[in-house]
Parts: structure tokens; C-alpha cells; sequence
């Protein structure tokens, strides 16, 4: 199922918060200010892709998400997915699309996952014979076997949400949504909901978009990553070149426990991130440069723990947030 979006933009009215007197004025005749989460989006996904469409905290994801699947209404701009209009067409929509979302459960909590299973599948009209051929298939995948004759409310973070994962695929959905299926959960159970991702692709070309904050959920299931940033697509390539978005430079990460907002800042070399006293610097992939660098910084600081790395997929989008954020959306 495919995803066009042109201009897409959403305020949000809130009201004024005041204080004092204003307070009481607020009350009797409010105030209101608008925030604008979506600031005019173009984007084209196409039957079959797997996406990544991640971003900062309050970025404008979770609004754009709940844009593209019917439960909020654009304040202007077009959306058509599998050719629908979800604001208008929620309920033809939702027997093609599926959701997970992380932080909400769509399992009844006093009853067994699989008896969620079951009613799903008289919700979602599905023929009996493709129900038991994809339950099968995702229990398999997912090993929900052990678990799934429990009442939800038993189950542990991890079980809870393979099975999530499952009740949003069993109607077999052309598009998936997921926002942050994997948070919390531990390795196996992180790469069994990425393998049965990956393999509902496979076999029935479903289009994934997916937000996560976890890069190795990017990494491992998307072939392509969206960026957005304060309401703005601010980059929209193929996962592959992404790496290469730091091609010829690598990370040097060292500790301190100096102050170093006053390190003088040699051309070609950038601030990535500064936590907890480890400080990484994008710098030059050049021997003379990066001894040059070393020398002077164990000249001035006193330096722990000093390592050049190549940069992983979380810094290169660490990088690409706080540099495209200060250079503009492109
Ligand atoms: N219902 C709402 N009313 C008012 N403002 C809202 C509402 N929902 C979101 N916002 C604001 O819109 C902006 C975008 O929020 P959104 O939840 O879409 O971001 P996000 O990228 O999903 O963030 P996160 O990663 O933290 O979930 C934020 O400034 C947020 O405070």
C-alpha cells in the first residue's frame, strides 16, 4: 500500500497558561496560542518499503503518524494511502492498515492474547482458513506458544508486545504502523519482532513505517530513513547512504572531567555530543590530522579513556538532528 503526502501541515490550538490574575482573566475569556507540530511535509512511500521516520522528541512523528492512519485530521494539506483519505475514510482504511503503539495496548487486559486474536479476526472479516495460516505462521515467528493462553494482564513487557505485534498483523494489513514497538524490551525479544517484520515484507510485500528511537530497530529493518525535525522533513534517503553521511570522518570519544565548551574548535572537526564527561568529536579521517588532534588535547585536558571509532548509525543520526537543526531544513 503506498503513501502519498503533499503539504502536509497541523496546529494545535492550546490555551494560554497565566498566572496571577491573568489566571482568572484566562478562565473567564481564554487565551489561545497555536503550535505548529507539522510544518508542510512531502512524501512518497511506495508499496512495499520498509521506513524509518524517526526524529527528536516532539518532532512532529506521533502527529504525523496519527495523521497518515485517520485519527487526526490534517489542518491542510493532502494525504492519500492506498489511494484513501484517512481523515474521510478511517473505517475502509483500518481493514488494510495495522498499528502498534508502544505505549498503548489494544489486547483486553483480563483476557488471553489469543481470545484477542479471535475477536480481532471477526472484526476484521477474516476468512478462517487465513486466520489459522497466519496465527500459525506468527506464533512460529513470534514463539507466542508458551504465553499466549495467558490473560494479557500476566504477561511481561516482551510477551506483551509480540503479541501486540501479532494482533496488528493477523488481519494480514497491507501497511503497518509501529511507534516504538520495541522500547523497553530485551535483545531476543527485540530481534524476534524484528524478524517478523521483515518476513511479513518478505512474503506479502507489506509496507512498514516505523518510529523508533532505537537505531538498531532502524538499522535492522528499514531500508530507507525519514528524518523530521520541528515539523520539517529534514532528510529522506536510503539507509545505506546514511552511513556515508559520515563517510571520511570518524569519532573520536575521550572523557574529561574539564570544561571543555572553550576547546578551540579546528576546522573539520565538530561537537557531536558532550554527556556525562565523554565527549564526542566528529573529526577527519586523516592520520597526521588525528595525531595532531590527540597531541593538543592531551596537551590541554586531562584526558581518560581516548578511542577513534567509526561512527554507528545512533551517532551518524545524532549528528544529522543537531547539524541539520542548526543549518535549517534542506
Ligand atoms: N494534543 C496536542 N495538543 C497540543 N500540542 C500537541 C499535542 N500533541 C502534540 N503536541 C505538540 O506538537 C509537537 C509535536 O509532537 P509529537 O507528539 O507529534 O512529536 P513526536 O515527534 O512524536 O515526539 P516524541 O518522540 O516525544 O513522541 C510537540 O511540540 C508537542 O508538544
Amino acid at each position: 500500500m503506498n503513501i502519498i503526502v503533499r503539504d502536509l501541515k497541523k496546529h494545535y490550538k492550546v490555551k494560554k497558561r497565566e498566572v496571577g490574575l491573568k489566571k482568572i482573566k484566562q478562565l473567564l475569556k481564554p487565551e489561545y496560542s497555536t503550535i505548529d507540530a507539522v510544518k508542510g511535509i512531502d512524501l512518497q512511500i511506495n508499496e512495499g518499503e520498509m521506513v524509518g521516520f524517526i526524529g527528536p522528541n516532539g518532532a512532529g512523528k506521533s502527529t504525523t503518524i496519527k495523521m497518515l492512519t485517520g485519527i487526526l485530521a490534517p489542518s491542510s494539506g493532502d494525504i492519500f494511502v492506498g489511494g484513501l483519505n484517512p481523515a474521510k475514510d478511517r473505517k475502509k482504511l483500518s481493514y488494510n492498515i495495522g498499528t502498534v503503539f508502544g505505549q498503548k495496548s489494544q489486547l483486553w487486559f483480563h483476557l488471553p492474547p489469543i481470545d484477542t486474536f479471535k475477536l480481532f479476526s471477526k472484526i476484521y472479516e477474516v476468512d478462517n482458513f487465513e486466520f489459522k495460516k497466519q496465527l500459525s505462521l506468527l506464533v512460529d515467528i513470534l514463539q507466542l506458544e508458551p504465553f499466549m493462553h495467558k490473560p494479557a494482564r500476566q504477561l511481561s513487557l516482551g510477551q506483551r508486545m509480540k503479541c501486540e505485534i501479532a494482533a496488528s498483523l493477523l488481519h494480514n494489513p497491507k501497511l503497518i504502523f509501529l511507534d516504538e514497538p520495541t522500547i523497553g524490551l530485551d535483545v531476543v525479544a527485540k530481534r524476534q519482532i524484528r524478524t517478523a517484520l521483515t518476513e511479513m515484507n518478505k512474503r506479502e510485500n507489506t509496507t512498514v513505517i516505523l518510529t523508533s528511537h532505537d537505531a538498531g530497530d532502524i538499522e535492522a529493518i528499514c531500508e530507507r530513513v525519514v528524518i523530521i525535525n520541528e515539523g520539517s522533513l529534514i532528510l529522506d534517503n536510503p539507509i545505506k547512504s546514511l552511513s556515508g553521511y559520515l563517510q571520511n570522518n570518524k569519532l573520536l570519544k575521550f572523557k574529561t572531567a574539564h570544561d571543555i565548551s572553550k576547546l578551540k574548535m579546528t576546522a573539520g572537526i565538530e561537537i557531536v555530543s558532550i554527556e556525562n564527561e565523554t565527549v564526542n568529536l566528529k573529526v577527519p579521517d586523516n592520520n597526521d590530522f588525528l595525531s595532531k588532534i590527540i597531541v593538543n588535547l592531551i596537551n590541554d585536558y586531562e584526558i581518560e579513556d581516548i578511542s577513534i571509532t567509526e561512527p554507528s548509525l545512533e551517532e551518524v543520526i545524532h549528528s544529522i538532528y543537531t547539524e541539520k537543526s542548526l543549518r535549517g531544513s534542506v
